[in-house]
C-alpha cells in the first residue's frame, strides 16, 4: 500500500507542476492567456501574425562604424557589413488594416554575422511602451475588447485600467499630440527595452537603441489620413525604393546609474550619452505572403553574444506570446487553414 501511496504522491506533485507551468492554477498570467486576448481583439486571420499583422519583408545591409564595440563584442559591431532579413509593418491585428489609421509603426530586423549569430529585434515608433509590466499589457488588450452589449470597449474597464497602470498615461498623451509621419522611411524605430551590453574589458553597460531614419520628416495631416488609399505605406515604400535605398542610423543609447533598466515605459533623461553605432540600409521590398519574413519570429531574446537581456519583465512576456502567436500561424499554414493571402500560394 505504501509504495502505492508514494507512486500516487509523485503522480500528483508531478500534475501540480504541470497546472502551474500551463498557468491552470489561478492566477497567474500565462503566455497563452496574452495570445487569445491578442487574438480576441484582432479578430480570426489564419497563418497571419498575431500583432503587426500587415505589412512587407524588406532586406538590405546593416554596415557597423565600429564606434559600439567599446560597448560590446558583439560581431555585428565589427564587421564591415552584415546582410539584413526585415519586416515594416503596423500595429493591430488586421492584415486588411488601412494604413493610415495606424498609430503604430514598426520594423523588425534579423543580422546574421559571419559568426553565425543572430541579432533579432522588433521595434516601435513609439518611443516608450505603454506599461511597464506584462500584467499592464493584459489589462490594457482586455479593456481594449468590444462588450458584447455596445461592440465598444466598456467605459468602466477602461478607466479601472487607466487608474491601475496609471503610467499609461504618458503614452496616450504621445499618441495624441506626435506629429504623424508620411512614410514608413520617414520614421524612427525604438526598441524601447534595455538589453546589456558586454565589452571586451568585461564591462556591462545597459543600452536602449533606436534606428533614426535619414529620409526627412514629412507630416500626415489628419485629412490625408482620411483620404490615404489602404496600401498607402506599401505603395510609398515602393516608389521610394525604385528611386534608391533607404537608411536609418543605428543609435545606442546608454544608462546612467539609477535609470531604469526594468521599465520600457520610462524614458531616460535626453542628456545620456548616445553613440552611432553604424547605418541600416534597405534596398529591395518582398511581399510577406510567400515573402522570406513570413516564417520568421522576431523573439526580441535571440540575441547574439555580445548583448543579452535586461530583468525587464516585458521582454521575457513578449518572447513567450511571440512563440504563441509564431506556433498558431504556421501551424495554420502547415495544415492549410490559411488563405492564399496568407501564405502566397498560387491559386
Ligand atoms: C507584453 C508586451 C507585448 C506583447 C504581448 C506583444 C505581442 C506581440 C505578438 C503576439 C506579435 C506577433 C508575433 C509573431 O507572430 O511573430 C508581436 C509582434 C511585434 N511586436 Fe510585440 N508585443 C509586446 C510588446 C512589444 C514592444 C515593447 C515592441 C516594440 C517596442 C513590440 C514590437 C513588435 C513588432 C515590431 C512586431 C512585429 C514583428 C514582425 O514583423 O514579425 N512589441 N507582438
Amino acid at each position: 500500500m505504501l509504495p502505492l501511496l508514494g507512486i500516487g504522491a509523485i503522480v500528483l506533485s508531478l500534475g501540480a507542476a504541470l497546472a502551474w507551468a500551463a498557468g491552470w492554477t489561478g492566477g497567474r498570467l500565462t503566455a497563452q492567456q496574452m495570445t487569445d486576448t491578442i487574438e480576441a481583439g484582432g479578430g480570426n486571420h489564419p497563418g497571419f501574425r498575431r500583432a503587426h499583422s500587415k505589412g512587407v519583408c524588406v532586406s538590405g545591409v546593416f554596415r557597423g562604424n565600429g564606434a559600439a564595440q567599446k560597448l560590446s563584442t558583439a560581431r555585428v559591431f565589427a564587421q564591415t557589413e552584415t546582410p539584413v532579413l526585415g519586416r515594416l509593418s503596423i500595429g493591430g491585428g488586421s492584415p486588411q488594416a488601412p494604413e493610415a489609421k495606424a498609430r503604430v509603426r514598426s520594423l523588425a530586423l534579423l543580422l546574421r554575422s559571419d559568426d553565425g549569430q543572430e541579432w533579432r529585434t522588433a521595434m516601435n515608433s513609439f518611443p516608450f511602451f505603454v506599461v511597464a509590466t506584462p500584467e499592464g499589457f493584459q489589462a490594457q488588450a482586455e479593456a481594449s475588447l468590444p462588450d458584447p452589449a455596445t461592440g465598444k470597449p466598456d467605459p468602466a474597464r477602461q478607466a479601472d485600467f487607466a487608474r491601475r497602470f496609471p503610467e499609461a498615461r504618458k503614452f496616450q498623451e504621445w499618441a495624441r499630440s506626435a506629429p504623424w509621419s508620411n512614410s514608413w522611411a520617414n520614421t524612427p524605430y525604438n526598441g524601447v527595452n534595455a538589453f546589456r551590453f558586454h565589452a571586451a574589458d568585461g564591462s556591462e553597460h545597459f543600452v536602449r537603441w533606436s534606428f533614426r531614419p535619414q529620409a526627412a520628416f514629412e507630416p500626415l495631416s489628419p485629412e490625408q489620413r482620411e483620404q490615404a488609399d489602404a496600401d498607402f505605406l506599401q505603395q510609398d515604400l515602393a516608389a521610394r525604393l525604385a528611386q534608391g535605398p533607404l537608411r536609418w542610423d543605428l543609435v545606442l543609447t546608454v544608462a546612467a546609474p539609477g535609470d531604469p533598466v526594468n521599465d520600457p515605459s520610462q524614458p531616460w533623461p535626453e542628456a545620456r550619452e548616445q553613440i552611432v553605432a553604424g547605418t541600416l540600409t534597405l534596398d529591395a521590398s518582398q511581399p510577406q505572403a510567400g515573402g522570406p519574413c513570413r516564417d520568421i519570429n522576431y523573439d526580441p531574446l535571440i540575441l547574439p553574444r555580445g548583448i543579452s537581456a535586461s530583468d525587464d519583465p516585458v521582454l521575457a512576456a513578449r518572447s513567450a506570446v511571440y512563440a504563441h502567436s509564431f506556433n498558431r500561424r504556421e501551424r495554420e499554414i502547415a495544415f492549410g487553414r490559411t488563405q492564399a493571402t496568407a501564405t502566397g500560394a498560387q491559386q
